[in-house]
């Protein structure tokens, strides 16, 4: 992710350190059920091999498994589990990420389903904070609409509790992505990323640093937003200072759901579930993440060659050499049949993410959905753009002209009129 901005992060507040493991959260939660680990006799029938389709991990055994059976819309993650040459199977991103899924919708249920709208806890404050944490809101919605400007307009449609609590999630991700992007970023530690992750918790027990986390510390308090996501999207962050290949998709995918599924993570609880809807919680969250994933997928398509300019690479590193592509390939730029073929396979998992997405947008409340079918239909037109450009995305940066921008605001307008299934 690149979210330039002039935000300066101060990284001065002495706060003791602190590491909580993405894996904590995933110890305690929901397992893939036994009955479909190890046994092919059990696989249900709509088993699908992604090796067919990627033809990546030589020792990879991956189903799709009909976990969220009761959303109506059949089974929609594909977990995978690998075996290493020793035969152990080991726990794969997608079963990890599964386990957060599961968490936070478990955590929301109830409050999310709320007749109409949800219940917003009242402003409990002291006199003159008021005033104050309206203008840390205003400065979040300043934030939005300078660096997410369609985005922005999308939550004019929302209620000004939700469109305020969106505000201030996105400017804490910025600000977090500033950490590694930002022009600070060459002196930024690990260390630092602790403290900012030891700030965040000081913020959510009602102890915020600065204006900003103010604005995102008054939000937890009145929508059901768990910490998880944050501190996963922090972990993204440390990924990104130690790593700069993925050695297969399962890397690459933890890395997708740290830096972006966990915004979609964030954003359910505040957006909000139709209260019509007859989708399981756990299958919209499922949607919300795969739009993470999707856009975060896109993101790194299009900009294949600024980030190979930085040394880095954002693709499986197994897939590259089952198409005959090396790091150098990459460095040099040329576009080759072996690299439109790669590209394309590429970009048709993309899109299989928005699709899996799109199946969700239907279940949000009625005034959230139209912000997110614009970004939504936005981002996923990224991808025609690389097939337009012959797949050059070394030397040309894919984007959406303003004319067809234009003309997905009324087409996510209608599309968000169409209520949950
Ligand atoms: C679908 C359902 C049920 C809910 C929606 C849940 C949401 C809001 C998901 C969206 C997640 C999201 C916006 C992730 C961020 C992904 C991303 C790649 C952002 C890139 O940001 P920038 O780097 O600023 O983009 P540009 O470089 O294109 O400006």
């Amino acid at each position: 992710m690149s979210f330039a901005s002039s935000l300066v992060v101060s990284s001065n507040v002495e706060l003791s350190p602190s590491s909580f493991g993405f894996l904590d959260s995933v110890r305690d939660g929901p397992q893939i059920p036994d009955s479909f680990r190890f046994s092919s006799r059990n696989r249900v029938p709509n088993l699908i091999n992604k090796k067919q389709k990627w033809g990546n991990h030589s020792h990879s055994t991956e189903l799709k498994y009909p976990i969220l059976h009761e959303s109506g819309y059949g089974s929609v993650i594909v977990a995978s589990m690998v075996a290493n040459p020793a035969g152990e199977i080991a726990v794969s991103a997608e079963q990890k990420v599964y386990n957060v899924v599961m968490k936070q919708a478990a955590l929301v249920k109830r409050q999310l389903r709320t007749a109409g709208e949800l219940d917003v806890k009242p402003d409990i404050v002291l006199p003159g904070t008021l005033s104050l944490l309206n203008e840390a809101y205003d400065r979040c919605g300043e934030v939005c609409a300078e660096y997410a400007k369609t985005f922005y307009l999308g939550t004019m449609l929302m209620t000004p509790e939700r469109q305020k609590a969106i505000w201030a999630i996105y400017v804490w991700c910025r600000r977090t992505d500033e950490l590694v992007d930002g022009p600070n970023a060459s002196h930024i530690t690990p260390t630092a990323l602790d403290r900012w992750e030891a700030r965040l918790e000081e913020l959510f027990q009602g102890r915020p640093f600065d204006m900003l986390d103010a604005a995102l510390a008054d939000t937890v308090t009145k929508f059901p937003v768990d910490i998880q996501p944050f501190k996963d999207m922090i972990e993204g962050m440390r990924m990104d200072l130690r790593k700069s290949r993925y050695k297969n998709f399962d890397e690459l995918y933890l890395y997708c759901y740290y830096v972006a599924g966990t915004v979609g993570l964030m954003s359910v609880p505040v957006m909000g579930i139709a209260p019509e809807s007859q989708a399981s919680t756990e299958s919209v969250y499922n949607a919300a993440l795969a739009l993470g994933i999707a856009n975060q997928l896109t993101n790194i398509l299009r900009d294949v060659g600024e980030d190979a300019r930085r040394g880095r690479i954002y693709l499986p590193q197994d897939e590259l050499a089952q198409a005959g592509l090396s790091d150098e390939d990459i460095f040099a730029g040329r576009v080759t049949d072996k690299w439109r073929n790669f590209m394309k396979n590429q970009i048709k998992r993309a899109r299989m993410f928005f699709d899996e997405a799109e199946k969700g947008v239907l279940e949000l409340n009625k005034a959230s959905r139209w912000p997110v079918w614009a970004s939504l239909l936005l981002y996923r037109q990224i991808l025609d753009e690389i097939e337009a450009n012959d797949y050059d995305n070394f030397t040309k940066r894919a984007y959406v002209s303003k004319a067809k921008k234009i003309l997905a605001l009324p087409m996510a307008y209608g599309r968000a009129l169409l209520g949950p299934s």
